[in-house]
């Protein structure tokens, strides 16, 4: 059987743990409730034990509010999801905007090479701005507002003037395209809607106006009162709209901003479970889920991750490699909180290349930095080394996330950037805004292990039956069995709460059931994720992840750029199998060598069991707008159904290249008893 933990090296360890914000969050509670927690594994075992650790934890943050809670936790509008904090009123703007002065808060950067900062009251008077323009137009509390939009300083204002009234926000980026922006906003009706007219993105400029006219008529038979339009990102000028285009109730910007009557900023005292951010999950197929964050659960989440996960203070720049379509542009907005500066960056990480965007991290001095398993396997990929490009002496913390990162990839990070480099690698997800298990800066970094548990986070690891087998290192389910605040309040339109039910506490009744197969290093305390838990490989009754499986292939990196892993059975088949495809690098070949290399690569670090049935080269692997690899639709591809992409895919036609691969028989490679003939046998 394959040890699974057989990468668990130490690759980074704190050099004074006893100085990190969480010890000293730890030796607060400690004094404070009479404890004697004696480490990290303490805190969090008191973390989700004891719903008093959420006071801890407002008070350590100091939240801003105007009324006191009368208590932690109460009964919700749905058994599995409570009320947190009922009683207090607070405001998620007034809280991200509590620093004012000069210092810069947040820098917004384009690919185009133009950067400009704001200082914390550039920010507040650009949300003033906005606030007033969007009260003078009606905007109320329990309004939605709705954006497409890049990730600059315009996202950003629309955000918080938005959360300053009492409305709630929605985003995504502009390459979503208009069905996949019709699936989301016509579900929330947004009263308000902003539009990038044109964007300059991967070396490309794109005119958004058409897809903007065809969503806003829409829209507006829907009850939209203003579509605003937002000027060129690549010009920074208003667009000329033709004359035959219709874009009702449009104005620019600037128009907009004008009609606002210069009134202060003021933020709408509200309860912590208020409605704020509206978040899509990424379904593949069908209309994705809308789900409903609360603004008290995101900021307090966010606050924890801030302070206590990455350690920000003022000295600090956070810059999140993110679209606003993801929950790491939501996640990335609450550090201003701590008084950091935050990067807003508006384009491709791969353009103009890579080396390129390391000199701007490193020229930004920047502290935290956080992009995907992904972007670092280019990096590795193309065989640059960081530090030969530029110095990361400012870099503390590296944040990875929206993947399974390797433990080969683990180890190369390290290396690649620094032995003083924080590698954290988080999991949680839009469905919660936050993480489940990430960081934790007392505790060394094992390879291929995420840390620990977030505080606060009662996770553990389910088999099918619902047995808690985390202590046994076996796989199994990830699941969470007792609330925490950033509990979504529940999806759009589902008044009963069932469909909620149903994606998340079905299986275990109860219990959220995260769709992440997971397994816990009994000695470290750490966790390694194997894929999601619906793309589960199990050929034979052997239960396998995906990552497994890629973990292997790292090495194979200079004849691979990527690959894709799934199981396929059809309705006749007996048993699953597995089929392993790979996108080859320009310039190599699929070789009958290198599936024999591979096999016994996977063999040999796996077991026989874990070798793919078959390997297949294929032109291109389907990708989420988020980065997100897609087993899953792949999977039901080879194992006969036929999907409707939604706009969520970014290659959606990249999906057509598999559904030759449900009648391998048809490709003569397969003999009529279902055996590989003997020419086809790779
Ligand atoms: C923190 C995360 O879990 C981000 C993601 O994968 O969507």
């Amino acid at each position: 059987m394959t040890d699974l933990f057989e990468h668990s090296r130490i690759i980074w360890r704190p050099t004074q743990p006893q100085f990190t914000p969480v010890e000293s969050f730890r030796r607060i509670i400690n004094h404070k409730r009479g404890l004697q927690l004696k480490d990290f594994h303490d805190l969090h075992r008191y973390s989700v034990e004891d719903y008093g650790f959420w006071e801890d934890l407002w008070d350590y943050c100091g939240v801003v509010y105007s009324v006191p809670h009368e208590k932690v936790i109460t009964e919700g509008r749905f058994k599995e999801i409570p009320t947190w904090f009922p009683g207090a009123r607070l405001n998620y703007a007034e809280n991200i905007l509590r620093h004012d002065g000069d210092a810069i808060a947040v820098t917004a950067a384009r690919e185009s090479g133009e950067v400009s900062d704001y200082s914390y009251r550039q920010l507040r008077h650009m949300v003033r701005d906005m606030a007033a323009a969007m009260r003078a137009n009606g905007l109320q509390v329990g309004d939605r507002v709705a954006a497409v939009v890049t990730n600059h300083i315009s996202a950003l204002t629309i955000a918080l003037a938005t959360a300053s009234v009492g409305a709630s926000f929605s985003s995504t980026a502009p390459d979503m395209g208009t069905q996949g922006i019709l699936d989301r906003y016509t579900q929330i009706k947004p009263k308000l809607f902003f539009a990038e007219t044109e964007v300059f993105y991967a070396g490309k400029t794109t005119n958004l106006v058409g897809r903007v006219s065809e969503v806003t008529q829409k829209l507006c038979r829907m009850g939209m009162e203003r579509a605003i339009l937002l000027p060129s990102s690549k010009t920074g000028k208003d667009l000329a709209i033709p004359k035959d285009v219709k874009i009702p109730n449009g104005m620019t910007l600037s128009a907009f901003l004008a009609t606002g009557d210069g009134r202060p900023l003021t933020f709408e005292q509200l309860p912590f479970s208020h409605p704020f951010y509206i978040l899509f999950s990424s379904g593949t197929t069908g209309p994705p889920k809308c789900i409903i964050h609360s603004a008290g659960g995101v900021l307090l989440q966010g606050m924890k991750d801030s302070l206590l996960t990455y350690q920000h203070d003022r000295n600090d720049t956070h810059f999140q490699y993110t679209t606003t379509g993801w929950m790491m542009w939501n996640a990335m907005i609450v550090n201003l909180s701590s008084a950091c500066r935050i990067i807003c960056y508006d384009g491709s990480p791969f353009h103009p290349d890579l080396r390129t965007f390391l000199r701007f991290i490193s020229d930004q001095r920047v502290t935290y930095f956080g992009t995907s398993p992904r972007w670092m396997a280019e990096l590795r990929g193309q065989g640059i080394k960081p530090l030969e490009v530029a110095s990361f002496d400012s870099l503390k913390n590296m944040f990875i996330t929206g993947a399974v990162l390797t433990p080969p990839m683990f180890e190369w990070t390290q290396q690649a950037f620094g032995p003083d480099v924080h590698l954290i690698s988080g999991s949680g997800g839009t469905d919660i805004c936050a993480g489940f298990v990430s960081g934790a800066p007392s505790l060394p970094v094992h390879a291929g292990e995420l840390q620990a548990k977030s505080l606060g986070m009662k996770v553990q690891v389910f088999d099918y039956e619902g047995n808690n087998i985390e202590d046994s290192g076996q796989p199994g389910e990830l699941v969470c069995v007792r609330p925490h605040p950033s509990l979504p309040l529940g999806f759009w339109g589902d008044d009963s709460g069932e469909k909620l039910r149903a994606a998340y506490f079905e299986m275990f009744p109860g219990v959220w059931r995260q769709g992440d197969f997971v397994a816990k290093n009994p000695k470290t305390q750490g966790f390694i994720f194997l894929g999601r838990s619906d793309g589960v490989l199990n050929p034979s009754g052997v239960r396998m992840g995906s990552a497994e499986i890629y973990s292997v292939l790292e090495a194979f990196s200079t004849e691979l750029e990527d690959s894709l892993c799934v199981g396929q059975r059809r309705p006749e088949d007996k048993d699953e199998r597995v089929i392993l495809f790979l996108k080859m690098r320009s310039g190599h070949k699929f070789t009958d060598e290198l599936v024999e290399h591979i096999r016994k690569a996977i063999r040999e670090a796996r077991s026989p069991r874990h070798v793919p049935a078959f390997i297949f080269p294929v032109e291109d692997i389907p990708y989420t707008v988020n980065g997100k690899k897609i087993e899953i639709a792949v999977k039901q591809i080879v194992s006969g159904s036929t999907l409707k992409p939604s706009g969520t895919v970014a290659n959606p036609e990249s999906l057509k290249l598999y559904y030759k691969f449900r009648h391998l028989e048809d490709l003569d490679l397969v003999d009529g008893r279902g055996k590989l003939k003997e020419k086809a046998k790779l």
